[in-house]
Parts: structure tokens; C-alpha cells; sequence
């Protein structure tokens, strides 16, 4: 490849083993890729006769043959991200290894495959030495617990404060970042974490998890790093977060400390096969890990009912998008709901008709609302970045006046959004909250008076178009609900999104780019920061409100998203 182009589609290769029940290996790898929205492809490995019981044998096609399928794929296809699975044994690994060098996909995410869930070897000891040398051409690597000590060299990990400080060494070893999973701990908990070194100085965030009791847990180490290789193309919100830079080793990064990236997750590689010398920023994962853990978490609930082998059984991969089994229709009424949902739903009259989308409705009940909302408005964010005004704003060849009359109606919709950041800052529940949302208040009335300032004063004032009316109005009629929660999810869109977005933006940055200046304004690390909080916010007010006011979030979530597309798509001037 010698020309990139993104697609909104990630394409992501998968290279690893098989598994016949469909619950680990390439086959858990496809579905975890087309569950999170991305284009999946294979390349196989090994071939493995194994169940939810065991395995029972691996045949290994030749390693030349391996190299034709990678290139088969790469001399026709662009590829957005790779994830590595199981490589079988050394001479695998080192193809795979001189692939990447050839090829520098701009993603790569390696799952250390050494051992099976069931305990059976799918590297063979001569492989180990491999593995740990292209753990240098990974953006990110994810060992479970027993796969990290060997990695390192040292024992198994039999606590989480252990495991870290081996993630912390490999991260220092190998210039990747780390993701050390719990999920083999014993206790309640089943915690993540990115572990990465930068520019000498180790930063660790972490995702809590909580522990779900089932046994079926076949085959969550392949799902949750495809997920991470599709979420990271994605950018899962572009948002990102970082540790102290002036932070010992292994310090808990919280997200008091922001800096936002000009570029995508891919930035940080300079060539496959080459590390970094700074090292990668480790926190721009943290976004795809609270997305992959909320999905992975929602599948791994959904297992028991999927029935599948009488050993460790598959995670529901397809939890999200499946139609209800057939027993499960037949207890639907008429309202299209599952009978327990549709009470849950009735003890709130003012609750929209949610029959057309009962699936939805049902996720939300578990997943972080933030996350759901995300992945629901993936289809209509995509379209914002098709939008002739972005992409006329991205390559530069967007008409300046178009671009000022666009700037003029931004100027009339912050002056109106203060004045709704102010309502929620007079409903906030704490303390906290009052003060952020005030506080972006007055960010966002500075926003407009520099904006009009540096920008419009040549202009005459203008009127504000019927799509801003249609928008500020929108937020206005959520404020006069006086519900903090359904307001502060109709304020999230314009920060999520133009982060988002911003982030995607600022990797068109060139000197002599014509908006260079507003476009660098867009990466503004203050601005990613009060896009973490204002989500944590959200999802703290979800967590606290009854089913039917969760769907009236969701209701004025998906509207403001609209409105943001709306916005980015009327004429200007
Ligand atoms: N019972 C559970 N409840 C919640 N999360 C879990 C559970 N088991 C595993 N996880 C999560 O699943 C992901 C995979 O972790 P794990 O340590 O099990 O990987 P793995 O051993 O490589 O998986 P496998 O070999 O089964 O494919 C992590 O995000 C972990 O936190
Ligand atoms: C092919 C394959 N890769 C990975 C795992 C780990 O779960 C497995 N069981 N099989």
C-alpha cells in the first residue's frame, strides 16, 4: 500500500487460528469486527479442532502460504487496522512479522495467543521469543494474565497490582501500549487497563469492570482486541485523555489532565518494525476500551442464553442487532416490547411508543448510556463527515464566505447554547456539575465574542437561519422540561461531536491551509477535556433515572445529533 485513503467503514484483518464453534479465533474476530461496525477479513493461521471444551489438534499450513494470503489481501485491499491472534509457532510469527515491515498497516493490535482458555498451548514455546520481538511493531498489545508473565518472563501475575507492573514493563520494553486484562482474576471485579511509556515516564488509566457470572467466557481475549482494532479506527469518539506526563511510573492517570491529538490513533506509528522513540500516547485507546468493554460486557450477559457447547461457551457477539428468538417473539405484546420491559416502560405515561425500536430500548437497561448513544449515531456522524461543507473545510477548498456565513450562524447558536448551559447549571444535583456546566457557559459566550471579533466584524450582523432556530430551539424546549438528565443529553452532541470531529479535522492541518488556524483551534485539549466530563455527567445521570426518562436522553441525544448534521448541511451563506 502505498497511498492510504480512510474509509468510514474500518476495514480490519484479522490474522489467526480457527475455531470451529464459532466462539474464539477468527470466527469470534469477524463477528466482534461486523458487531462494532467495521468491514472484516481473515487470514488463517492454524487451523484448530477445538470446542468449548478443548482443543484437540492444530494443523498448520505452510508458512509461505501463509504470506500469499496476506498478500493476497494487501496488494488489493486498503486495510485500516490489523489484529493478531494466535500464530501457531515461530516461523508463523516471523511472516507475519516481515508482513507488517512490507506493508505498515496503520493500526496494529496483537493478542499474544500462548494459551487456550481451556489451558491447551496455541504457541509453541519456539514462538515465544517471536511474539515478544513483534510486540515492537504493535500500536497495542493484549496479553491476558498468564500471557503477560510469560511475555515478560516471570511468573503468572496472581494480583491486579502485579499484573500492572508487568504491563508497565512490556510497555517500556516494547514501545506499545499494553491493555492488561482482568478478567482471569479471582473477586468481583474484572478491571482493564492501558499501561504506556512516554517520552520515558509510564501512564496507566484504567476501566473498571465488574465481574459477570457466567461460565461462558470462551473466546473474550480475541473479541475485545478486534473490537479495540475496529473502535480504534473509528477513533470511538476521537476523544483523548492523558496522564501526567510528569507522572512516576505506573501513576493512575484520572482525566484531570487532558491534551488532545492532531492526529488519528495510527499517528503514532512512524514505521512498522521501527518503534517510536517518544513512544505511543496509550490514552487514546481509553475511548475504544470503555466502548469495547461496554459491548463485550453486554455480550458476555447475553451468553447463557445462547447455548452453544457444553464446556466454556461463546459470548454473544450479536446481542445488539439480533431479532428475539422465536420464544422470545411469542412473549412480546403488542407493543412489539418483551412483556418485562413493557412494565418497566408503562410506569411512565409519558413515556414515547418505543415498539419500533424494542431492541434499543433493552440495551440500554445495561450498557453506559453514552457508549449506546455513540454506536446509535454512528450512521448519522459518518454522514457529517460526507457533508460537502466538511469536506470542502478539510481539503481547504471551501468558499471563505461560505465559511464565514457559517461562522456567523455558530456565533448566533453559542450566544443561544450559554444560556441553556446555564439552565443546567442551575439544575445540576452537585456542587460539580453546577460548576462545569457554568463554567462552559462562559466558555462558550468567550467562543462567540472572539469568534465575532477576530472573524465578523466586516460582516453585517446576521439573522439566524431557520435551521439554528430549529436547533437552539430543540435545547431550549428540553430546558423547559426541567429535566437535568434529558438536558444535559441534548447539550452532548455539540461537544461530542465537534470533538469528534475536530479530531478528524486537525490531521488535515498543513501551513498554508487556508482555515489552518480555526482548524487547530478545533484540537483545543481543554475542549476534549470538557467533552470526558460532560459524557461522565451523562452517564451518571442516566445511571440515576428510571428506564423512561433514560429514553427521553436518548430521545433528545439522537435529536441534537440531528441538529448537528442539520447544521454542518444547510447553505451557506
Ligand atoms: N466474567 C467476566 N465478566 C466481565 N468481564 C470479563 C469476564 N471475563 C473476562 N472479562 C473481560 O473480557 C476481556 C478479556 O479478558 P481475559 O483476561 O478473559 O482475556 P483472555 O484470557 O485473552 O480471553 P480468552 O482466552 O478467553 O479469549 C477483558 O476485558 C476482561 O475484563
Ligand atoms: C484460534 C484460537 N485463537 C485464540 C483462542 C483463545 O481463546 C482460541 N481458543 N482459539
Amino acid at each position: 500500500m502505498t497511498r492510504h485513503s480512510s474509509a468510514a467503514i474500518p476495514r480490519v484483518l484479522s490474522i489467526a487460528g480457527t475455531d470451529p464453534t464459532g466462539g474464539a479465533g477468527i470466527q469470534a474476530d469477524l463477528k466482534s469486527i461486523a458487531a462494532l461496525g467495521g468491514y472484516g477479513m481473515a487470514v488463517v493461521t492454524a487451523l484448530v479442532a477445538q470446542n468449548t471444551r478443548g482443543v484437540r489438534s492444530v494443523h498448520v499450513p505452510p508458512a509461505a502460504f501463509l504470506r500469499e494470503q496476506l498478500d493476497a489481501v494487501s496488494d488489493d485491499v486498503e486495510i485500516d487496522a490489523v489484529k493478531i491472534g494466535m500464530l501457531a509457532n515461530a516461523e508463523l510469527a516471523g511472516v507475519v512479522s516481515e508482513w507488517l515491515a512490507a506493508t505498515r498497516p496503520p493500526l496494529v493490535v496483537l493478542d499474544p495467543v500462548i494459551v487456550a482458555t481451556s489451558g491447551d498451548r496455541l504457541l509453541r514455546p519456539d514462538g515465544e521469543a517471536t511474539v515478544r520481538r513483534l510486540c515492537g511493531q504493535a500500536d497495542l498489545v493484549t496479553p491476558n494474565l498468564a500471557e503477560l508473565g510469560v511475555l515478560v518472563g516471570e511468573p503468572t501475575a496472581s494480583e491486579w497490582a502485579g499484573a500492572l507492573e508487568q504491563g508497565a514493563r512490556l510497555a517500556r520494553s516494547s514501545g506499545a501500549t499494553v491493555l492488561v486484562k482482568g478478567g482471569h482474576l479471582a473477586g468481583p471485579t474484572a478491571p482493564d487497563a492501558l499501561v504506556w511509556v512516554h517520552d520515558g515516564a509510564g501512564h496507566r488509566l484504567e476501566v473498571a469492570g465488574e465481574r459477570i457470572a457466567t461460565r461462558n467466557t470462551h473466546g473474550t481475549g480475541c473479541s475485545l482486541s478486534s473490537a479495540m482494532a475496529t473502535l480504534g479506527v473509528l477513533g470511538s469518539g476521537g476523544r483523548a485523555v492523558t496522564g501526567d506526563d510528569d507522572a512516576p511510573d505506573d501513576h493512575h492517570a484520572t482525566a484531570g489532565q487532558a491534551a488532545t491529538r492532531d492526529r488519528g490513533l495510527a499517528g503514532d506509528r512512524v514505521a512498522a518494525g521501527t518503534r517510536r522513540d517518544a513512544g505511543a500516547d496509550g490514552s487514546r485507546w481509553l475511548p475504544a476500551l470503555r466502548d469495547a468493554k461496554a459491548w463485550l460486557s453486554d455480550a458476555l450477559r447475553a451468553a447463557d442464553a445462547l447455548q452453544v457447547g457444553r464446556g466454556n461457551g461463546p459470548i454473544d457477539h450479536s446481542h445488539a442487532t439480533r431479532r428475539a428468538p422465536a420464544a422470545e417473539r411469542a412473549r412480546v405484546g403488542a407493543s412489539g416490547l418483551p412483556a418485562d420491559a413493557h412494565e418497566a416502560v408503562a410506569a411512565d405515561a409519558s413515556c414515547r411508543d418505543m415498539s419500533a425500536a424494542p431492541d434499543a430500548a433493552i440495551a440500554l437497561a445495561d450498557a453506559p448510556l453514552s457508549a449506546a448513544l455513540w454506536r446509535e449515531t454512528a450512521t448519522a456522524r459518518a454522514a457529517i463527515d460526507e457533508l460537502a461543507f466538511v469536506r470542502g473545510l478539510g481539503d481547504g477548498t471551501l468558499d471563505r464566505g461560505d465559511f464565514e456565513a457559517y461562522l456567523a450562524q455558530d456565533v448566533l447558536y453559542l450566544g443561544e447554547y450559554a444560556r441553556v448551559l446555564a439552565r443546567a447549571s442551575q439544575l445540576a444535583p452537585t456542587p460539580e456539575e453546577q460548576i462545569f456546566w457554568a463554567t462552559s457557559a462562559a466558555a462558550s459566550l468567550a467562543e462567540e465574542a472572539r469568534l465575532h471579533h477576530e472573524r465578523l466584524q466586516h460582516r453585517p450582523a446576521a439573522a439566524p437561519s431557520a435551521t439554528t432556530l430549529a436547533y437552539v430551539n430543540h435545547l431550549h424546549a428540553v430546558a423547559a422540561h426541567g429535566d437535568y438528565a434529558e438536558l444535559v443529553a441534548a447539550l452532548l452532541p455539540c461537544f461530542w461531536v465537534y470533538t469528534d470531529l475536530g479530531t478528524r479535522l486537525a490531521t488535515r492541518r498543513h501551513p498554508a491551509h487556508p482555515f489552518d488556524d480555526w482548524l487547530a483551534s478545533y484540537a483545543d485539549p481543554a475542549f476534549a477535556l470538557a467533552t470526558e466530563q460532560a459524557i461522565g455527567f451523562v452517564d451518571a445521570a442516566a445511571h440515576a433515572s428510571a428506564p423512561a426518562r433514560v429514553e427521553a436522553m436518548r430521545t433528545a441525544f439522537l435529536r441534537s445529533v440531528d441538529h448537528e448534521h442539520a447544521f454542518f448541511a444547510q447553505p451557506f451563506p
